[in-house]
């Protein structure tokens, strides 16, 4: 379980929000909407323990999430905007650069968001769908607890759409919470809402 309470983050000497109090439980998704500059970034990144809170508390199964930093880490995966991929790396070099720290099968992952066949391309080859898709393939080689996702359909096709749907759905079967931001509608079904206005 995930807690957020009264959670503020300054950045740049500006707050950006403020009394942010949310809960997502093992098996839920929050998706976080609200206008460009609204925090949403901002808070995903204070959700990865990569932004200290200016206030506030952030509780996992009850207790103070960031006060073990490799902790926290270990047990969630973050998705940027950037797709973090090498770019003069193949693709199954990329992911097993992951698979080394993380454990799990590339081959499997890569399947797991329709990219076999195209293993052995650099990066930088990739379409941007296709390196949004390997971005998404990092969530399928182990599982972890929580996913923290910032606008993760952006540039996926419908049929990327539907792979994306079955790893949620199969992440949140397991007992995975989720929280993404977005602009456009994702497949969480029965995901709750925090919309965030800016301070
Ligand atoms: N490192 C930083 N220094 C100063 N200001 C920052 C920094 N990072 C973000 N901001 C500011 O914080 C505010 C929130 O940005 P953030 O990226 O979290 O918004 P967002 O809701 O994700 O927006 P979008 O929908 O455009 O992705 C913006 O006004 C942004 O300019």
């Amino acid at each position: 379980m995930l807690e957020a309470v009264e959670l503020a983050a300054v950045r740049g000497e500006r707050v950006v929000f403020a009394g942010v109090s949310f809960r997502c439980a093992p098996g839920e998704a929050l998706l976080l909407t609200g206008p460009n500059g609204a925090g949403k970034s901002t808070l995903l990144r204070l959700l990865a323990g990569l932004v200290p809170p200016a206030e506030g508390s952030l509780l996992w199964h009850g207790s103070d999430a960031l006060a073990d930093g490799p902790g926290h880490a270990a047990r969630l995966r973050y998705l940027a905007h950037a797709d973090a991929l090498k770019p003069g790396l193949t693709l199954e070099e990329n992911l097993a650069f992951w698979a080394r720290l993380w454990g799990g099968d590339v081959a499997a992952a890569l399947a797991a968001v329709g990219l076999e066949g195209l293993e052995h391309l650099p990066a930088r080859m990739l379409s941007a769908g296709q390196k949004r898709r390997a971005a998404l393939a990092r969530l399928a080689l182990a599982r972890v607890p929580l996913w923290l996702l910032d606008e993760p359909s952006v540039g996926l096709d419908t049929a990327s759409i539907g792979l994306f749907g079955e790893m949620l759905a199969a992440h949140r079967a397991a007992g995975g919470a989720v929280v993404a931001a977005t602009h456009v509608p994702l497949p969480l079904p029965g995901s709750g809402t925090l919309a965030l206005t800016p301070a």
